[in-house]
């Protein structure tokens, strides 16, 4: 993986543009995940210790805005079940390029993964085939509000008996005392991982139009309104979460 340092928001910019998947964010990518999300490493190695006590034989497993494959790695690495295929989509181009080629590179160090098929496509217009696990690693929040259930639905209706959704995402709180801690809580972590005031500011304003964190009661009522029967949480760390959802 790329080991290059994001300094994306570093410079004063006269305008902060919206925030996009391109070229340098994708170079730069593996640095900011990991010093922005609270937890990242522990979900995505942990997504393969519970996509295995999920997936079914003969089943897809998807990983839905899959970025650079980490979760798909994570899955191939933890997934042993009899006919699984691992199905990746991202709808970003340069994403999508670099993926393919970190996954080849995992082909080449480990044998017997499971098979894999990196789709550049959008997940809203994605035909699902027979599911038993579908990620969504911190990628419903850059979903159009109005676009979420409808697409929660089609993943449920795609999924097989015994499978899950794992659905990780950023958290807003209803509680306004709660959301102005985590928000403080949060920023001390970017600090603490050398991002300045700047970087801190610019890349709130780059994100706050194109990501749109719902709360954990909003996340769960939507799965259950979705079709899903049970929503579990599994891990929280500060304003990042992830849940299991079960068909
Ligand atoms: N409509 C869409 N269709 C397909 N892809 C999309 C769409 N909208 C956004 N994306 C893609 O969703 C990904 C979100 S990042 C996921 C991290 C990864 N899961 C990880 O575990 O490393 C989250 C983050 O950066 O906070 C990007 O690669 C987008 O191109
Ligand atoms: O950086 C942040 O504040 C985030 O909320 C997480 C994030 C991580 C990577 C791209 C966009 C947002």
């Amino acid at each position: 993986m790329s080991k290059e340092p994001d300094r994306i928001f570093a410079q004063p910019l006269a305008q902060v543009p919206d925030f996009a998947f391109n070229e340098d964010v994708v170079r730069v990518f593996p640095d900011m995940i990991k010093r922005s999300v609270p937890g990242y490493p522990t979900i995505v190695e942990n997504l393969g210790v519970l996509a295995a006590q999920f997936a079914q034989p003969d089943s897809v497993l998807y990983d839905l805005g899959s970025s650079l494959g980490a979760v798909t790695q994570a899955l191939r690495r933890h997934v042993r079940t009899d006919g699984c295929k691992v199905i990746a989509v991202d709808n970003s181009t340069a994403m999508v390029e670099r993926c393919r080629e970190y996954l080849n590179a995992q082909n080449s160090m480990f044998q017997e993964l499971l098979p894999v098929e990196v789709i550049e496509g959008d997940i809203l217009a994605l035909e699902f085939q027979p599911a038993s696990v579908v990620a969504l690693n911190f990628t419903l929040q850059f979903i159009a509000p109005d676009q979420r259930l409808a697409l929660l639905s089609r993943i449920r209706q795609s999924l097989l008996p015994g499978g899950a959704m794992i659905l990780s995402e950023k958290l807003r709180f209803s509680d306004p005392e709660e959301h102005a801690l985590l928000t403080d809580l949060h920023i001390a972590f970017k600090r603490a991982n050398g991002y300045s005031d700047l970087e801190i500011a610019q890349k709130r304003s780059a994100i706050e139009n194109v990501m749109k964190p719902d709360s954990l009661e909003e996340h769960r009522e939507r799965l259950l309104a979705a079709g899903f029967s049970k929503v579990v949480p599994w891990f929280q760390c500060l304003n990042f979460a992830s849940l299991i959802a079960l068909p």
